[in-house]
């Protein structure tokens, strides 16, 4: 009750919200509870910017606090459309068995083809085999080898989680989609964003055209620096891949 020394003649009680102290007429005569479970309104608020907002945060909070006590990971990207049959299949099986042996917790987008095969392979081994999959158009899920599986609305948040818990990274035969996480993984790295990342790129066949036009063409007219393809070891041999992580992380 106030009634102070300036005359204010008595009025209601003070109403604390929070930090917030209201008197007079700035008194709410409903309290938050009331006006969360009354409420019946019109819903447009969950399609509005600011609520996506907490959605994010909600993204990150749940990313970071699942995966915050994972220790040594290397994050393994490649194609969802490899098949059990292809040789890459394989190669990825033999990939995450080999990083489990090495100490590391793998990493993938939690998909098919390529991913499986990691996450595979790193489960038989009885290692961490992580999966961070996206929300996509037409319903996808996690591949079974995933043991920790997080599903992520959005994109950047999900990128976030990779780069912020592998040391390193494996990018076996793949399209658009590890075209993409690779670029983001050099930017990083170039921009000096990330201070190192091994990369190493499994399949000369596959990768070998791209990196004769980086060195050709990006190389050629400047747009790149020679010490940017430095950032690549470019192997068929899971084991260099492995040496390179293990190196990475002894240095680092
Ligand atoms: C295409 C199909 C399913 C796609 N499901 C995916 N789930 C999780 N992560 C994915 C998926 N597709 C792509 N990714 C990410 O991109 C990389 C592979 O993309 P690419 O275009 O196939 O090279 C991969 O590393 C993932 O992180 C149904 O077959």
């Amino acid at each position: 009750m106030s009634s102070g020394a300036s005359g204010r003649p008595d009025q209601q009680p003070d109403q604390y919200k929070g930090p917030v102290r209201l008197r007079g007429r700035s008194i709410d005569p409903s309290t938050t509870d009331q006006r969360l479970l009354d409420s019946r309104g019109p819903a447009d608020w969950v399609h509005t910017d600011p609520w996506r907002v907490l959605r994010i945060q909600a993204e990150f909070v749940e990313g970071f606090g699942q995966l915050s006590e994972l220790g040594a990971a290397v994050g393994v990207f490649g194609s969802a459309r490899t098949r059990p049959e292809d040789p890459a299949y394989a190669q990825g099986e033999e990939l995450g068995r080999k990083l489990v042996e090495a100490g590391f917790a793998v990493v993938t987008g939690g998909g098919p083809g390529a991913m499986e095969a990691a996450n595979k392979g790193a489960c038989e081994a009885g290692g961490t085999s992580v999966g961070l999959g996206i929300e996509l158009p037409f319903e996808a899920g996690l591949n079974d080898w995933v043991d920790i599986g997080i599903n992520f609305r959005y994109f950047f948040v999900r990128k976030t989680m990779f780069v912020k818990y592998s040391q390193g990274f494996v990018v076996l035969p793949g399209g658009l989609g590890t075209l993409d996480e690779l670029f983001e993984a050099l930017t990083l790295v170039q921009t000096r964003k990330v201070t190192r990342f091994p990369i190493a790129l499994l399949g000369v066949d596959h990768w070998g055209g791209l990196l004769d036009w980086m060195r050709g063409t990006l190389l050629g007219r400047g747009t790149i620096s020679a010490g940017d393809l430095d950032m690549m070891t470019l192997t068929d041999d899971v084991d260099e891949a492995v040496s390179l992580m293990v190196d990475a992380s002894r240095e680092g």
